[in-house]
C-alpha cells in the first residue's frame, strides 16, 4: 500500500487524545484516528451521560422520600424517552461538533474515521499506521485508545441479548426489571439510575459485597443500604451460568447458586479492558503488562522511541480526571521533545475517585486495610453525617466519613466518604493531601462554613488521636 499521508504526529483515539492539538501544534501535520463515536468514552458513553441520568434519578429519589421531611411529594411518572432526549440531545451535537471542528476548521489535521493498527516502521524509521484503506506514516504517535467493556463468556456465548454502557442509556423504554451483572462502579451507578427511575433492579456480584475495591467500611455500609428494605435484589457470592430469552418476552439469568432471575433487560458491567491488544503493538516493540495496559514510563514514553501513551489504555486508573492529567503531561512533553531532560511526570500520588450511586461515595488515598498492611502507625476517625447540623437537616442516617492519618505527624493518608454530595465534600482533603497539609492544619488553619456538610470532615479531623 502506498502512503496516503506523511505526518509529524498521529493520535489514536479522540477521547483525551482529541485535546492534544492546540494552537501550539499548528505547525505540525497531524492525523487523528477514531473508529467509533468522536469524543471517546467520557463524553459519549461514560461520565457525562451517566451523571445526567444520575441527576434525574436523584430528583426522583428525593421526591419519593420527601415525606421524611414533611413534604408530601411522590413520583407520578417518569418520561424515559424525554430523559434520553435531554441527555443525548445535548451530547450528540457536542460529539458531532468536535468532529466537524477537527475536519473542517483545523487545516493541519486529518481525521481518519477508522480502526487503525501499527505495522512496524518504514526504512526512514517512521511509524506505519494502517487502516482498511489508508497508510499513514508518522514521526511521532500518541496512543490514547482507551478501554472497552468486557463481557464474561458465560454471557456472550449464550446468544441472549445484553447491554453494556455503550447502549443501555439509549433503551427505547425503561425496563420494568433490570438485571445488572457486576458489583463495581458502573454496576452500582446504573443500578441507582434505573432503580431511582422506577425499574426493579437485581444486581449480581461474585464477591461477598458490592464495591469491594473500596475501603471495607464503605463497601459494607453500601451493601447493607442496597439490601435495606429490598431496595435492590442483591445476589452476592454468585455468578451467571446461563442466559436465555423467554418465549413470553424478557430473559432468564441462571446463577451459580442454583437460582435464577427473570428480567426485561440485562446490563453487563464486569470491568473494562485496555484497547492496546488491538493495535499490533508487537510490530513496534511495545509491550502490554499483566493487566493488558500499554507499558510506559511516568512521562508517558513507551519502549518505542517517540511513541507516547496516556489514559485508560496505559494508566492504572480508569478515570477521566487521570486521563485528562496524563493528556496535559504528554501534550507538554511532546512540545519539550522526547529527549528533553525536564519532561513532566504523571502525578499519581493522590488520585481521588467517586461513585455516583446512592448514597454517593468518594475516596482518596489509602484504605484503612492498606494502611495497616503497610504497618503504618495510623489513627482513624469515623464521623457520621448525622453528627453535624446539615446531616440533621437531611435526616441522614447512613452517611459517614472516615479519615486516616499518621500518628505523630498528622500526615493525611486517606479519606473515604459515603453520603449525599460525597464527591464534593471530599475536595478539601484531596487538596490538603496534594499540598502536604497535616490533619491539624486543615482542621484549624481555615474556616469551615457553618452549618455546611464539610463540617463532618472538620469534626473527623479534630477527632483523630494524633
Ligand atoms: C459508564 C462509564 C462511566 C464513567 N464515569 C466516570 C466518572 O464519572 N468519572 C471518571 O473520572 N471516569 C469515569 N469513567 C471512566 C472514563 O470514561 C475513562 O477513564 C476515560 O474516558 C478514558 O479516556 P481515554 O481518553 O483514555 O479513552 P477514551 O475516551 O475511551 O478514548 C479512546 C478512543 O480511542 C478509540 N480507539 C481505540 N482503539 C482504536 C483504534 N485501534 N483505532 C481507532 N480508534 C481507536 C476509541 O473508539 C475511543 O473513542 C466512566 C466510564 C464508563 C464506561
Ligand atoms: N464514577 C466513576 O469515576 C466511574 C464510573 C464508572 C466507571 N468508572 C471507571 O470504569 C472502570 C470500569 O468500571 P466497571 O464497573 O466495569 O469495573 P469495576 O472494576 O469497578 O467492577 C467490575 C465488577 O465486575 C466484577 N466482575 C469482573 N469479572 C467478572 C466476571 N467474569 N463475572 C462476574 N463478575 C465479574 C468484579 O468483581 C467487579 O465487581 C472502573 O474501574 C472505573 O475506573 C468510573
Amino acid at each position: 500500500m502506498t502512503a496516503t499521508q506523511i505526518v509529524d504526529l498521529a493520535i489514536i483515539g479522540t477521547g483525551s487524545g482529541n485535546s492534544i492539538p492546540d494552537e501550539r501544534f499548528d505547525d505540525k501535520s497531524i492525523a487523528v484516528f477514531e473508529e467509533n463515536v468522536y469524543g471517546g468514552t467520557c463524553l459519549n458513553v461514560g461520565c457525562i451521560p451517566t451523571k445526567m441520568f444520575v441527576y434525574a434519578a436523584e430528583v426522583a429519589e428525593g421526591a419519593r422520600h420527601g415525606h421524611r421531611l414533611g413534604v408530601n411529594s411522590r413520583v407520578d411518572s417518569v418520561d424515559w424517552p424525554a430523559i434520553v432526549q435531554r441527555v443525548f440531545g445535548r451530547i450528540d451535537p457536542i460529539s458531532a461538533g468536535g468532529r466537524e471542528y477537527r475536519e473542517e476548521r483545523c487545516a493541519n489535521i486529518t481525521v481518519y474515521s477508522a480502526h487503525v493498527e501499527f505495522d512496524g516502521r518504514d526504512a526512514d524509521g517512521r511509524y506505519r499506521l494502517v487502516t482498511a484503506d489508508a497508510l499513514v506514516l508518522a514521526d511521532e504517535v500518541v496512543i490514547a485508545a482507551g478501554s472497552r467493556a468486557t463481557v464474561p463468556p458465560a454471557i456472550s456465548e449464550c446468544g441472549a441479548p445484553y447491554y453494556t454502557n455503550n447502549d443501555v442509556m439509549r433503551l427505547e423504554r425503561l425496563p420494568d426489571r433490570l438485571i445488572v451483572v457486576g458489583g463495581g462502579y458502573i454496576a452500582t451507578e446504573f443500578a441507582h439510575v434505573f432503580g431511582g427511575l422506577g425499574s426493579a433492579v437485581s444486581i449480581i456480584a461474585r464477591g461477598p459485597a458490592l464495591l469491594r475495591k473500596l475501603d471495607s467500611d464503605i463497601s459494607t455500609r453500601f451493601t447493607a443500604v442496597a439490601q435495606e428494605k429490598e431496595k435492590w435484589d442483591v445476589r452476592l457470592n454468585t455468578d451467571v451460568t446461563n442466559v436465555v430469552e423467554l418465549d413470553e418476552g424478557g430473559i432468564r439469568v441462571s446463577l451459580g447458586d442454583g437460582t435464577h432471575i427473570d428480567g426485561d433487560a440485562l446490563l453487563v458491567a464486569t470491568g473494562r479492558r485496555p484497547n492496546g491488544d488491538r493495535l499490533n503493538l508487537g510490530s513496534i516493540g511495545v509491550e502490554l503488562d499483566d493487566h493488558g495496559r500499554v507499558v510506559c514510563d511516568p512521562h508517558g514514553r513507551t519502549a518505542a522511541s517517540h511513541v507516547w501513551a496516556l489514559g485508560d489504555v496505559s494508566s492504572p486508573y480508569q478515570l477521566k480526571h487521570v486521563a485528562n492529567h496524563e493528556q496535559r503531561v504528554v501534550q507538554a512533553n511532546l512540545l519539550k521533545g522526547w529527549e528533553s531532560d525536564d519532561l513532566l511526570w504523571f502525578d499519581h500520588r493522590h488520585v481521588p475517585a467517586a461513585v455516583f450511586t446512592h448514597p454517593q461515595i468518594a475516596t482518596v488515598g489509602l484504605t484503612e486495610d492498606e494502611a495497616r498492611d503497610m504497618d503504618l502507625d495510623i489513627t482513624v476517625k469515623v464521623q457520621a453525617y448525622g453528627d453535624v447540623a446539615y446531616g440533621w437537616a437531611m435526616e441522614d442516617t447512613t452517611g459517614f466519613c472516615k479519615v486516616i492519618a499518621e500518628r505523630g505527624t498528622g500526615r493525611l493518608l486517606g479519606c473515604h466518604i459515603l453520603g449525599p454530595q460525597a464527591p464534593t465534600v471530599i475536595q478539601p482533603i484531596i487538596q490538603a493531601m496534594s499540598f502536604g497539609q497535616t490533619a491539624h492544619d486543615v482542621a484549624r488553619g481555615q474556616y469551615w462554613i457553618h452549618p455546611a456538610m464539610p463540617e463532618v470532615l472538620e469534626n473527623a479531623l479534630l477527632g483523630l488521636e494524633i
